[in-house]
C-alpha cells in the first residue's frame, strides 16, 4: 500500500507540538499570541474542540499555526472515514484514529483522504495511550507489554498505509528500527526533568526523546500549566538545541 504524501503546508520544522488543553478560549489564545508559529505546532484535542469547535482551529490557523486535530477517531469504518475527511476539510496538518479500530477502519480513513491529494493531512493512529501501563492493559485482557502491543498496532498501521503512529518516546528506538525512519512517531508523555508526570505513565524528557529519534513530541501541561508558558516553551526549545 502506498503512503500518503506528506503535506507541504507546514510552517515549521520544530519537533514540538504543544497540546492546547484549556477550558478557556481567551486564556489559550493569550498564550498562543505570545509564541511563534516557527517554534511549535499546536494540538487541539477533545476538550477544546468540544467546547469551541472548528472556529478554534481556524483561529489558530489564521495566526499561522499548523494544527494537529487530536480527536482519536475510533468508530465503524464509514463513520471514521467521514470524520477524517471532515478534518481534512478544516485544513489541519495532522489527524488521527485509534489503531485498535482495526485494519478496515484505518484503510477507510486513508482512502477518505485520497481526494485531498497533496493537501491531505498526515494520518496517524494511536497505538497504546501513554497513560497506560501493563496493569491497564491486563485489565482489558491484553497480556502483552505496552511496547509489544504498541508495536503490533504500529505494524498494522503501517500495513494500512498510514503515515505514522502515536506512541511513547520509550518505544521510539524500537519502532524506528522495526518500521523505518520514514514512519512518523508522535510522542506524548513528554516531561521535562522535574515536571509532574500526572496521569502519564510511559514518559520521557524532551532531550531523551530527541535522542531516541521521535519525529514530534507532544507537550501539554508542563508548558500550559507553568507560570510562564511561553518562556517554558522557549526553555525547552533551547534545551533541545543544546542537547
Ligand atoms: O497516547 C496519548 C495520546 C494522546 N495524548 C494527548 O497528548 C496530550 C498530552 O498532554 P500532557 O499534558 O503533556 O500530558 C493530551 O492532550 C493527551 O490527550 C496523550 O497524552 N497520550
Amino acid at each position: 500500500m502506498t503512503l500518503l504524501a506528506s503535506t507541504s503546508r507546514s510552517a515549521t520544522d520544530s519537533p514540538i507540538v504543544v497540546a492546547l488543553d484549556y477550558d478557556n478560549r481567551d486564556k489559550a489564545l493569550a498564550f498562543v499570541d505570545q509564541i511563534n508559529p516557527q517554534d511549535c505546532r499546536l494540538k487541539v484535542g477533545k476538550e477544546m474542540f468540544t467546547r469551541f469547535g472548528p472556529q478554534l482551529v481556524h483561529d489558530l490557523q489564521s495566526r499561522g499555526f499548523d494544527v494537529f486535530l487530536d480527536l482519536k477517531f475510533h468508530d465503524i469504518p464509514n463513520t471514521a472515514a467521514k470524520a477524517v475527511a471532515a478534518a481534512a476539510d478544516l485544513g489541519v496538518w495532522m489527524v488521527n484514529v485509534h489503531a485498535s479500530g482495526g485494519a478496515r477502519m484505518m484503510q477507510a480513513a486513508r482512502e477518505a483522504l485520497v481526494p485531498f491529494g497533496q493537501d491531505a493531512p498526515l494520518l496517524i493512529a494511536v497505538t497504546v495511550l501513554t497513560s497506560m501501563e501493563a496493569s491497564d492493559l491486563a485489565d482489558i485482557g491484553i497480556t502483552l507489554s505496552p511496547a509489544e502491543h504498541a508495536e503490533r498496532l504500529a505494524r498494522l498501521t503501517q500495513q494500512c498505509g498510514l503515515d505514522g503512529v502515536v506512541c511513547s518516546a520509550q518505544e521510539a528506538v524500537r519502532f524506528k528500527s522495526a518500521l523505518g525512519q520514514e514512519f512518523k512517531l508522535v510522542t506524548p508523555g513528554i516531561r521535562p526533568e522535574g515536571s509532574a508526570a500526572g496521569d502519564q505513565r510511559r514518559i520521557m524528557t524532551p532531550q531523551l526523546a530527541q535522542q531516541a529519534g521521535v519525529d514530534y513530541m507532544v507537550i501539554g501541561r508542563p508548558v500550559t500549566q507553568s507560570e510562564n508558558p511561553s518562556q517554558t516553551l522557549r526553555d525547552i526549545l533551547a534545551s533541545l538545541r543544546e542537547a
